[in-house]
């Protein structure tokens, strides 16, 4: 099973300017968790802030449960850098680095793990292709076969699905689902309200704070998206931290 998340009065921000700000919010151990809201609402903040790479202005994370500490993070493709000369093999081989470390050989059972991957996204063949010569699609294939490989209690997944096509996001999409059938918790930042819907049986809607969480037919109804687009136009970018929500 994986952990459950609690957010307490939780802002996250750049150079003292707010992301995501005085968020309280739960996620269930095991759940499947869409993250949605418009553009610059805090939602790649909100997984930075999770995977700990960006530190709590205010406010706090806690993970709790069995291998809180297994956490997975896939950036967006943006923010891959593909220039690095890495093969295919090498790129889903790093997945087993907690297991077997990063400088031993792989054994056979490692390989076998390797290919079972790559077969399992459909990427076999490509083990000697560089990752600079992948197509959007194929890149993000390679990155959950990465993921399949880790074996993490927790998942957090940004825009999993931008710019690839519909077969490639149905293959995916199965992935995430064989994970929720593992009790895995997964957190994935999406814009597909019909494709939330249908897949994630749980939202968080947020614009900078919260607009709604629960049940993703609950969440992601025409009042709660205005209100969440509402919220976006009028928030001024260059506030500073305020101290609302600050205990006494
Ligand atoms: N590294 C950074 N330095 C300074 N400001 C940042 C940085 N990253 C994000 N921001 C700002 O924080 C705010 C929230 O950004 P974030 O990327 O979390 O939004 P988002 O909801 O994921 O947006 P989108 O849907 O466009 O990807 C935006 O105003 C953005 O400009």
């Amino acid at each position: 099973m994986g952990p459950s998340l609690t957010f307490e009065n939780l802002t996250l921000g750049y150079d003292r300017h707010p992301a995501v700000h005085h968020l309280n919010a739960t996620i269930d151990a095991g759940s499947l968790t869409a993250v949605t809201g418009p553009n610059g609402a805090g939602k790649s903040t909100l997984l930075k802030g999770i995977a700990r790479s960006l530190a709590p202005y205010e406010g706090k994370i806690s993970v709790c449960g069995q291998g809180h500490n297994r956490i997975a993070y896939l950036p967006q493709q943006s923010d891959i850098d593909r220039s690095f000369p890495v093969t295919v093999w090498d790129m889903v081989a790093m997945g087993l680095w907690r297991r077997v470390g990063a400088f031993r050989r792989l054994k056979n059972m490692d390989k076998h793990r390797v290919e079972g991957a790559l077969n399992a996204v459909g990427l076999a063949g490509f083990e000697k292709r560089s990752i600079g010569s992948l197509s959007g699609g194929q890149m993000q294939r390679t990155l959950f076969a990465r993921l399949l490989l880790q074996d993490a209690s927790l998942i957090l997944l940004d825009e999993p699905f931008a710019a690839i096509d519909e077969k490639t996001a149905a293959d995916l999409l199965r992935l995430i689902a064989r994970w929720h059938g593992e009790k895995r918790t997964i957190i994935a930042v999406l814009h597909d309200f019909d494709q939330v819907r249908e897949h994630f049986p749980q939202t968080i809607l947020l614009s900078r704070e919260l607009v709604a969480n629960g049940p993703s037919a609950d969440v992601l109804t025409e009042r709660n998206l205005t209100r969440a687009r509402q919220l976006c136009e009028a928030f001024d970018e260059h506030a500073g931290i305020c101290t609302r929500g600050r205990a006494a």
